[in-house]
């Protein structure tokens, strides 16, 4: 392991997630970037809200392969997908909160957009609430080769700067770094929330 390898960081976002109820149920999953051919992901099926440095495992981003033998995310091939696609990409944050599982589910357009927020400066490189930022939607599906391959298509002629959302499923965002994640995660969720909110009270 490397010194700058961001695992005791990433450890600490894992056990926020886990206090906000955002991981239930051993759902969620999380990583950080090693270097340009290697991450550590989150062991599958473990509560992501206690897991501890020994529970995140090698995997080669090339080929989703992991040398220790032991199984990693269901959700692996997400996670090497984005550090494939985005080389100042080096955490990844995927987690099941009620308002990315259900506003993924009620918005039926291929993105939710998010306009008149001040929040939405949460987001790198986000100046203005007069801005639309567009959170991408992907139909959830079990099969996560066919999913990543969908992304990785919808990704060539589309930026994903933050994150994305799987229909019915939950968010899936990234940073620079584990602190950059967890800020777009937060900034996101509350965007979510203001959104899911807006939509209840101005329904006509
Ligand atoms: C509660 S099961 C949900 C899983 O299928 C999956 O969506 C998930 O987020 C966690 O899977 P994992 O393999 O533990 O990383
Ligand atoms: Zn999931």
């Amino acid at each position: 392991m490397t010194d700058n390898l961001q695992l005791e960081q990433l450890v600490a976002a894992c056990h926020w997630i886990g206090a906000k109820g955002w991981a239930p149920a051993t759902g969620g999953n999380m990583s950080v970037r090693q270097d340009a051919d290697w991450c550590w992901l989150s062991e599958s099926g473990k509560d992501k809200g206690s897991l501890t440095t020994a529970d995140f495992l090698q995997v080669s981003i090339a080929d989703n392969h992991a040398p220790s033998g032991r199984k990693p995310s269901a959700e692996t091939g997400l996670h090497t997908l984005i550090y494939r696609l985005y080389p100042q990409a080096n955490a990844v944050l995927h987690v099941h909160t009620v308002n990315a599982t259900v506003l993924s589910r009620v918005e039926k357009s291929p993105a939710l957009l998010l306009n008149g927020f001040e929040m939405q400066k949460s987001l790198s490189g986000q100046t203005t609430h007069l801005d639309t930022v567009p959170v991408a939607i992907f139909d959830n599906d079990q099969d996560i080769d066919a999913l990543a391959a969908r992304i990785a298509d919808y990704a060539q002629t589309n930026s994903l700067r933050y994150g994305f959302l799987l229909r019915g499923h939950g968010l899936t965002c990234w940073g620079r770094d584990v602190a950059e994640a967890r800020r777009h995660l937060e900034g996101l969720e509350f965007l979510f929330e203001c959104e899911m909110q807006r939509r209840l009270l101005e329904k006509p």
